[in-house]
């Protein structure tokens, strides 16, 4: 097999110095005796990009010149982190860097850790895609990435006194360095109007226009072979400046059109899981949506002529319903562009189109009131009344199946009836939508919905984040695992080896004292880098249980010291995560979650035993310090709500041991690294269903469980909260009587393996092997085994490698 380097030949240290020096002077416009860190971020940045044009053009020309089936990957959220590293390290060239940047007597470290977070992205469905996009180039698949290019990301948290408090993101602040505006890549995009029909045609003139323009990010693959695109859309007002009335004086209303335009690219909705209905969203939804499907027909267009062949060679994705109206717009296009009729229009798009759900959570299946969408779409609200009559014509459908219902468009209806194939993102998931959400559509057309576990990139998530392990692999089995994630199965062997225990023991103690030293530096707090980190980080939500793991620690805190001699293993619980800015009772969870910390924190029994840490503003870069130094990976939701979590397969590959409930892809993650090296605990999603079904007490669990009991008495009468006694009153009182999410159901389980976890804690050897065998059996979760899984079942595309 060729040598890698041979393809892409690695440029020399000479030239990579002479490339970075020009362009802090030509491109920065700065002296290197008055450069700012980041002047030298910006040279290092551009100095890496020149090497990642050629294959990217390569990548360009080969699929024009073979024609490859095209991906289209429309998602509203890439939640990338940080370019420059990644890019470094695909390409090979840290040893080279460190030492090149060293010598202009520069902190390489400092120099990486400078760039803002690329935080386009909520939590697992946004980081997915950019570990998708990773996973397409890395295998050599043609496929494109489509977003929105906002101005700003996921906002930035801090803790006010314990509680979560928000502040605009700013990541283009600076120059981006990675991203390169396409001018010419501009399309209008309407919004309301009228729609006139005379005859079979019908003409939609739009009441105001908003110009999305194109900005593509190079996506290198591994050492850079192959380059795909990703190219997120900005919004700009057609007319920049409206000179009339600023001639009088009225300069908001001469800066009006371009602030009203830009609004729609302004910042991303840190909303991942109640669908707001806002309007300003669906416009989101419909600008890049929009763009990317005529920049899609463009291109087609550009080498192909019959639009009946789009099928053949394009595949979109639509990562859940959020770009779910793509159905109704490129069946618009194709009839009022193309002048196709309704019927073969639709069966043109269908053979298009494919819908990726993410999440059964009732409150997060989008629904917008017809008469916004009417009101906004007018076009396409015509179309998907059109779709709806269609569907209904075409199969014998239950009164329950529509799209249209109670004054709402059901858009996951919209997108499954328009879908060629539907997938959930665990086994677990798929079954359990084919069971409730979609049990009727699955049953119309069964052929239909098909299961792709997700996976998470082995580069930023493995190669990247723990350098300590890496070398260790690398070392003990060669490099090929990076791009073959299943050769980890090499390492099963040696779990059995005392030698590559303690070697595989101290990449974990390096992590774990890297991490020491951040929270030590940006917290000033001291951990204890042999005791268990016990680590929970993901968006805050009750279905993840933040609550039942502080309530644990409250708990044990009561156990610690009414029995200080037992042998405890020393734990730190680890939370990390943002809470959605409307999401109440997730804000509270933050706020006991500091509160019960405050107070465990400084009795001094605790010392050594018991410590809560809550690093402020989680994101991807933060995930990258953190994953690596974690003993314990918290997966406890309630069954049959996580629709899989990647989080757990990030930790798990790290040599984290998984407490988990049997949901999502931990079910998959258990049978992969065997029963007896993981924690299972809770209901399972059957008995979840069935215990509701049957009526669900929780205070009748509470009573049963002392441990709880105490610890919800002393929360509710303020233990944990002097200053403001009944902060927690409703909380307790919503636990005792409702507790949808089954917190009391699940404590005692939970409670059990925690105890059970603390038994093998002490023994270090039985936790190292558990550890080995965790990483050496976690192949199958890389994402190059999913994209080949979606090319294989879902796009009919080939790849590369
Ligand atoms: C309309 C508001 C909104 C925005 C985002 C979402 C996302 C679907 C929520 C999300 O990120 N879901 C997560 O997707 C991951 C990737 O498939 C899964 O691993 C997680 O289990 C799922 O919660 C729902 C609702």
């Amino acid at each position: 097999e060729a040598k890698i380097q041979d393809l892409v030949p690695e440029p020399d240290a000479a030239a990579l110095r002479r490339s970075i020096e020009y362009h802090l002077k030509y491109t920065t416009g700065k002296d290197p005796s008055a450069a700012t860190l980041t002047d030298w971020r910006l040279a290092v940045s551009r100095a890496v990009r020149d090497l990642v044009i050629a294959p990217w053009f390569e990548t360009t020309q080969r699929v024009y010149t073979e024609d490859q089936k095209r991906v289209y990957y429309l998602s509203m959220e890439f939640l990338i982190g940080r370019l420059l590293e990644d890019a470094i390290l695909n390409l090979g060239l840290d040893d080279k860097l460190r030492s090149i940047v060293g010598n202009f007597d520069v902190d390489y470290a400092a120099l990486l850790t400078d760039e803002p977070d690329a935080a386009l992205g909520n939590g697992g469905l946004g980081r997915l895609a950019a570990c998708f996009m990773d996973s397409m180039s890395t295998v050599g698949l043609a496929a494109y990435g489509y977003g929105i290019r906002y101005n700003h990301g996921l906002f930035r948290q801090s803790f006010e006194n314990g509680w979560q408090a928000e502040e605009a993101e700013d990541w283009l602040r600076q120059t981006h360095p990675w991203e390169f505006e396409r001018p010419e890549a501009h399309y209008p995009i309407g919004f309301g109007g009228a729609v006139s029909v005379d005859g079979a045609k019908a003409t939609w003139t739009p009441a105001e226009t908003v110009l999305a323009v194109g900005y593509d990010t190079p996506v290198p693959g591994w050492r850079g072979r192959w380059s795909n695109t990703l190219r997120l859309w900005s919004a700009k007002p057609e007319r920049e400046f409206d000179l009339e009335p600023f001639n009088r004086g009225d300069y908001m209303a001469a800066a009006a059109p371009s602030v009203l335009a830009e609004t729609i690219s302004r910042v991303l909705y840190p909303d991942d899981t109640t669908a707001q209905g806002k309007e300003l969203r669906l416009k989101q939804e419909y600008f890049f949506t929009a763009a990317s499907l005529a920049d899609i027909v463009r291109r087609f267009l550009a080498h192909h002529d019959d639009v009946a062949k789009l099928p053949q060679s394009i595949a979109i994705q639509l990562n859940d319903t959020h770009p779910a109206i793509a159905c109704p717009e490129l069946v618009r296009l194709l009839m009022d562009h193309h002048g196709q009729p309704f019927e073969t229009a639709f069966e043109i798009a269908r053979g298009c189109l494919h819908y990726t759900n993410h999440t059964l959570m009732p409150e997060a299946l989008e629904r917008w009131p017809t008469d916004l969408m009417g009101r906004v779409l007018p076009r396409h609200m015509a179309l998907i009344e059109r779709i709806d009559d269609h569907h209904a014509k075409s199969v014998k459908r239950p009164e329950s199946v529509k799209i249209l219902d109670g004054g709402e468009v059901r858009m996951g209806d919209l997108a499954f009836i328009g879908a060629r194939r539907v997938n959930g993102v665990s086994a677990l998931h798929t079954e359990l939508m084919k069971q409730t959400v979609f049990k009727d559509l699955h049953e119309l057309h069964p052929e239909r919905v098909v299961n792709q576990t997700n996976g998470v990139t082995p580069r930023r998530w493995l190669y990247n984040c723990n350098p300590a392990l890496r070398s260790l692999l690398n070392d003990t089995i060669g490099e090929t695992w990076v791009t073959d994630l299943d050769r980890l199965e090499a390492l099963l062997p040696l779990a059995d080896d005392t030698a590559f225990r303690a070697r595989f023991a101290a990449a974990k103690d390096t992590n774990k004292r890297r991490l020491a030293d951040h929270l030590k530096h940006s917290m000033g707090i001291t951990l204890d880098p042999t005791a268990m980190f016990d680590i929970q980080i993901k968006r805050i939500h009750e279905y993840k249980r933040q609550l039942m793991n502080i309530l644990h620690a409250a708990a044990l805190w009561n156990a610690i010291r009414q029995n200080p001699e037992k042998n405890w293993a020393p734990r730190i619980k680890i939370f990390g995560g943002k809470a959605a800015p409307g999401y109440v009772m997730a804000k509270l969870a933050i706020k006991l979650i500091n509160d019960i910390g405050a107070t465990i924190n400084k009795d001094p029994a605790m010392a050594g035993r018991l410590q809560i840490v809550y690093p402020p503003n989680y994101n991807v870069s933060m995930a990258e310090l953190l994953i690596p130094a974690a003993d314990l990976s918290e997966q406890i939701s309630t069954a049959g709500m996580e629709a899989s979590g990647t989080g757990n397969m990030k930790l798990s590959v790290n040599g984290a041991l998984t407490v988990g409930t049997l949901d999502g892809a931990n079910i998959e993650i258990g049978e992969a690294v065997g029963s007896d090296n993981i924690f299972i605990f809770g209901l399972t999603a059957a008995e979840v269903a069935a215990t509701r079904a049957a009526g669900y007490d929780p205070a009748s669990h509470i009573a049963a469980e002392p441990r709880l009991a105490e610890i919800l008495e002393q929360i509710a009468s303020g233990a944990f909260s002097p200053d403001d006694p009944g902060r927690y009153t409703d909380l307790v009182t919503n636990l005792r009587e409702h507790d949808w999410f089954m917190v009391a159901a699940d404590f005692s389980s939970y409670w059990d393996i925690q105890s059970k976890i603390d038994e093998a804690w002490h023994d270090r050897d039985g936790w190292h092997r558990s550890a080995v065998l965790n990483t050496a059996r976690m192949g199958w979760f890389s994402s190059d085994r999913t994209i080949r899984g979606y090319a294989r079942d879902i796009w009919n595309a080939g790849t590369a490698y």
